[in-house]
């Protein structure tokens, strides 16, 4: 074995989510703000002796047990393929690959923690066979693994439009904390398009930056996640969670994130969002406070 390429996978959360428009083949327009938070997967990538396998995959995590190893449609395995299949008949001379991912954010909840392990691994994977791929291009890569996982890539503040594969900058952050709440139960995002109700909703116009929390509340409170009734409907649930944080002490501000059913509050501080942790505790019920995952990782 040689060295070990470890990338974190942050969780994805939409501060709003307006559907702007369907393509199509089906596929949704969306214009969002994607913010990633402390919270992780973390995935460790060696390079094995053997030539010309397939990725080899363990997963262990607070989440892992929901999850297969050689369940060749896991997104880690995908991105390990993609990149293998674009190699064409220099394939058979890559090294093997052994991976394990720490898998400890919730599946199927609306932070894209599938889709933060599949751009997580396309870094690692990328560094382990010493392969450089045209950003265009690995959008594509991207795009093709998933419509969340292009945002994924570089894990900063971005505007997301088209399915998910036109970014541009974010409006610059102020300084906050941020809390992720999820109910235990997964919701399927196809569902939960296919449950929405309602027409289209433009993109906002949105500043350059939200120099407090007060100004980010006040643009947000403005805008909406237009999955958030179809995600109640499929998961009432979610309704109890979104009120219980918003009587937490100290939370400004709270809204289910992608097509649920986690929801994300926000708090002054990190430590304000850590000190409310408990007036929300529930049994069953995941709960994550600290700060938004501010450096990023370029691909
Ligand atoms: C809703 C969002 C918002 O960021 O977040 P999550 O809830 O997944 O975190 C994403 O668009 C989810 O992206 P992702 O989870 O990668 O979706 P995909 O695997 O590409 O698509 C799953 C299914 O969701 C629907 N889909 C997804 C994205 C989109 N822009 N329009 C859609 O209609 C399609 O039915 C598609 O077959
Ligand atoms: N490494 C992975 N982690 C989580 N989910 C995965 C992974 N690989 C494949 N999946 C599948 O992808 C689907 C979406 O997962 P996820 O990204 O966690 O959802 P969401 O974007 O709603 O948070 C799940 O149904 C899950 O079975």
């Amino acid at each position: 074995m040689t060295a070990t390429q470890s990338e974190s996978a942050h969780a994805k959360i939409n501060l709003y989510l307006h559907v702007t428009g369907r393509r199509a083949d089906g596929y949704h327009l969306l214009d969002s703000v994607a913010v990633f938070a402390g919270a992780a997967d973390v995935l460790e990538v060696e390079v094995a002796q053997a030539r010309g396998a397939a990725l080899d995959l363990r997963i262990d995590g607070m989440f892992g047990a929901g999850l297969r190893g050689d369940d060749a449609t896991n997104l880690v395995i995908r991105a390990a393929d993609a990149l293998r299949a674009r190699a064409g008949a220099g394939a058979d001379a890559l090294p093997s690959l052994a991976a394990v991912l720490h898998k400890d954010l919730p599946v199927a909840s609306g932070i894209g923690g599938g889709s933060a392990d599949a751009a997580a691994a396309l870094r690692s994977v990328m560094k382990s066979w010493d392969m450089t791929v045209p950003r265009a291009e690995l959008v594509e890569i991207a795009t093709s693994l998933g419509a969340d996982v292009p945002v994924c890539l570089d894990q900063v503040p971005t505007r997301m439009s088209g399915i998910g594969e036109i970014l541009r900058p974010a409006p610059v952050l102020p300084q906050c904390g941020m809390m992720l709440v999820n109910c235990g139960m997964s919701v399927s995002t196809p569902a939960v398009f296919r449950a929405r109700q309602g027409g289209f909703r433009p993109a906002p116009d949105l500043p350059a930056r939200w120099e407090t929390l007060s100004q980010m509340v006040e643009t947000l409170s403005e805008l909406s996640n237009d999955l958030e009734d179809a995600a109640c409907a499929v998961c009432p649930t979610i309704r109890e969670v979104l009120s219980v944080m918003r009587a937490a002490p100290g939370c400004r501000f709270a809204r289910m994130s992608g097509s649920g059913a986690t929801c994300f509050a926000l708090f002054d501080s990190p430590q304000a969002a850590e000190l409310a942790q408990d007036a929300v505790a529930r049994p069953g019920w995941w709960v994550w406070a600290g700060d938004l995952y501010r450096d990023g990782r370029a691909a």
